[in-house]
């Protein structure tokens, strides 16, 4: 996909958008709500048409080449877009019969824990469950690229490894695996390459560990605490950078009584950081030591979190 554009009412949704998806590969799009991922799969699955730019999927155009793309691509909908009245087990015999050399029904409703429900209507069945039906409707039929739209939205944890699993082998057979989401560590777990989206533009891309240790403070560990709302972050830095001696420390409140401390962390950055809420008279209700995350990744770009 090259410079894609979409508008709608005179407003840029998708602004100019670069990616691109290789065989046996999971690339992520990774944004929060309303960055433009569901509208750019759905401009490679044929179902918008751009109003700018160049979208091929197997060298073919999603809109003009759509019966011959069909057979070859699977979809999974952040709606389902499931057909309501049919019972679950049903439907996806259905499916499978529409194509040449299906997977097997019965092994792929096993893994994703389909038999449950097997004969419940669609309508009826959970946004979880209508989540794992859909997935299995969109790989039923062997396709060589696959597009998945917030695939593990609304599982529980269980149900949320076996679609994980399910996409490594997708991606072990040499399938093409385009997955949206605003969850970093499906991202971080699945991804060979994530493009960070936001306001319909890649603001970052790579694999993930070029992600992670990109950035002033390479990959050094992060310190997350929680503490009353509005402390002033500006001094914050220049009291750890007067108290220390490196430089290049950022401290940001992500939400309110939520704050990021970037720099080169060591152990005395935790006496000067409580020397100096103890000094503001605040007290500090949560702090962690960690290794910086997609989610910073996303808010040293932005200055807003990912949620
Ligand atoms: N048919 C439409 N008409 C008008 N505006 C639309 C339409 N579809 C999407 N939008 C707007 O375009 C923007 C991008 O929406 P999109 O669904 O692509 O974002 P997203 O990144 O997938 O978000 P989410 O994670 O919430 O699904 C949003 O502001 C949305 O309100």
């Amino acid at each position: 996909m090259r410079g894609l554009r979409k508008t709608y009412g005179g407003r840029d949704v998708v602004d100019g958008l670069d990616l691109q998806a290789t065989a046996g590969a999971v690339t992520a799009v990774l944004g929060p709500n309303g960055a433009g991922k569901t509208t750019t799969v759905e401009c490679c699955e044929g179902l918008r048409s751009p109003d700018g730019g160049t979208v091929r999927v197997l060298g073919l155009d999603p809109v003009a080449d759509a019966a011959a793309l069909r057979p070859r691509v699977g979809v999974m909908l952040q709606d389902g877009g499931l057909p309501t009245g049919v019972r679950a087990m049903e439907m996806l015999r259905h499916v499978s019969r529409m194509y040449a050399a299906p997977r097997d029904v019965d092994e792929l409703a096993e893994r994703l824990g389909l038999h449950a429900f097997a004969r419940t209507a669609v309508r009826r069945l959970s946004g979880g469950q209508r989540q794992r039906l859909a997935l299995a409707a969109a790989v039923v039929g062997r396709p060589e690229v696959v597009f998945l739209d917030e695939p593990s939205a609304g599982m529980d944890p269980q149900s949320r490894h076996a679609v994980w699993d399910l996409v490594r082998e997708l991606r072990a057979d040499g399938v093409a695996v385009v997955l949206t989401t605003h969850l970093m560590d499906e991202a971080e777990d699945l991804a060979d390459v994530v493009h960070v989206v936001d306001h319909g533009r890649v603001i970052a891309s790579g694999d993930v560990p070029h992600l992670l240790s990109d950035g002033a403070s390479g990959s050094a560990p992060r310190v997350r605490f929680a503490a009353r709302p509005g402390l002033p972050v500006g001094a914050l830095a220049a009291h750890l950078a007067r108290d220390l001696p490196d430089a290049g420390w950022s401290a940001v409140e992500a939400e309110p009584g939520e704050y990021v401390l970037a720099g080169p962390v060591a152990p005395a950055t935790l006496e000067a950081l409580t020397g100096w809420l103890a000094a503001q008279d605040t007290l500090v209700t949560r702090l962690t030591v960690g290794r910086r995350t997609l989610e910073d990744v996303f808010l040293d770009l932005t200055g807003r979190h990912l949620r």
